[in-house]
């Protein structure tokens, strides 16, 4: 479904990211964690083609992401706030988004009633422009663009973040639903280790900009990612751990 092929990207001659290979099968969610500067969004930009690689590719369907345009009907995704229309209300924005899917009216306002919830009621119906909002209600905006087209992968990086508490658990909850519900391919990316370990069945961290575990989630994942990143603050967290890749039998 999604292939990472040896990619490699390099910043002022530092590499920031190293992946030989990484697969997600459709239908599989993935969480993505790591410190500051491991190297996630990278890694989410260079599967949306957003940056160009210094080495390796990535493929979609069987199709390479920087020679085709085909993937980005199915992909929904948001990265951070460059992916919104600031002067414009959300409620144009959804419409803006709606027109690209080919959505009636009546589609784009049944898919938006299910976000109400979510939207807290201070989404919708207002006369601010997205860059008025709060970051929390630009990334609910954000998320929600993202899944209006019904993709078939969506990506979604740090999606928790400036979210209120309970907003988070909805979203949360939103992701479980679709997770369970669709044939979704999801990759977030989060510092919450709980969200993430609650609804993703597979667990990559990266560190450094290599993919030092894969992990099936379990019952003892979540034990085992505190365990890894209190093991980094004592600068004891191990290189990469061979023979924890993901099985390759799993694509
Ligand atoms: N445009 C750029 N120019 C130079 N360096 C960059 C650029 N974009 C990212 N980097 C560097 O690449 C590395 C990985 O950054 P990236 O944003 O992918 O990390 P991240 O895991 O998403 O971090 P965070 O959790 O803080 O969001 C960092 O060292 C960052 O400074």
């Amino acid at each position: 479904m999604l292939e990472v092929k040896d990619l490699t990207k390099v910043y002022n001659s530092q590499t920031v990211l190293d992946i030989p290979e990484l697969k997600f099968k459709a239908g599989q969610s993935m969480g993505l964690v790591g410190n500051n500067g491991a190297g996630k969004t990278t890694l989410f930009r260079l599967i949306l083609d957003l940056i160009k690689a210094n080495r390796g590719s990535v493929w979609s369907k069987g199709e390479d992401v920087s020679k085709s345009e085909i993937w980005k009907k199915y992909t929904g995704s948001f990265i951070d706030e460059g992916f919104l229309i600031d002067y414009l209300s959300p409620d144009e924005y959804f419409q803006f988004i709606g027109r690209l899917h080919g959505l009636t009216r009546g589609d784009l306002e049944a898919r938006l009633a299910q976000y109400e919830d979510f939207f807290a009621g201070e989404i919708r119906g207002g006369k601010k422009y997205i860059r008025d909002l709060s970051k929390g209600n630009q990334k609910k905006v954000g998320v929600v663009g993202a899944l209006l087209g019904d993709p078939d992968i969506l990506i979604l990086d740090e999606p928790f973040a400036n979210l209120d508490p309970s907003t988070q658990y909805r979203l949360r909850d939103e992701l479980k639903k679709l997770d369970q519900q669709t044939d979704i391919t999801m990759l977030i990316s989060s510092h919450d280790l709980g969200h993430v370990t609650e609804f993703c069945e597979r667990i990559v961290i990266l560190d450094h900009g290599k993919v030092v575990k894969d992990i099936h989630t379990n019952t003892e994942t979540l034990s085992e990612l505190e365990d890894f990143f209190i093991q980094k603050i004592k600068g004891k967290a191990s290189p990469v751990e061979e023979g924890e890749a993901f099985s390759e039998s799993k694509e």
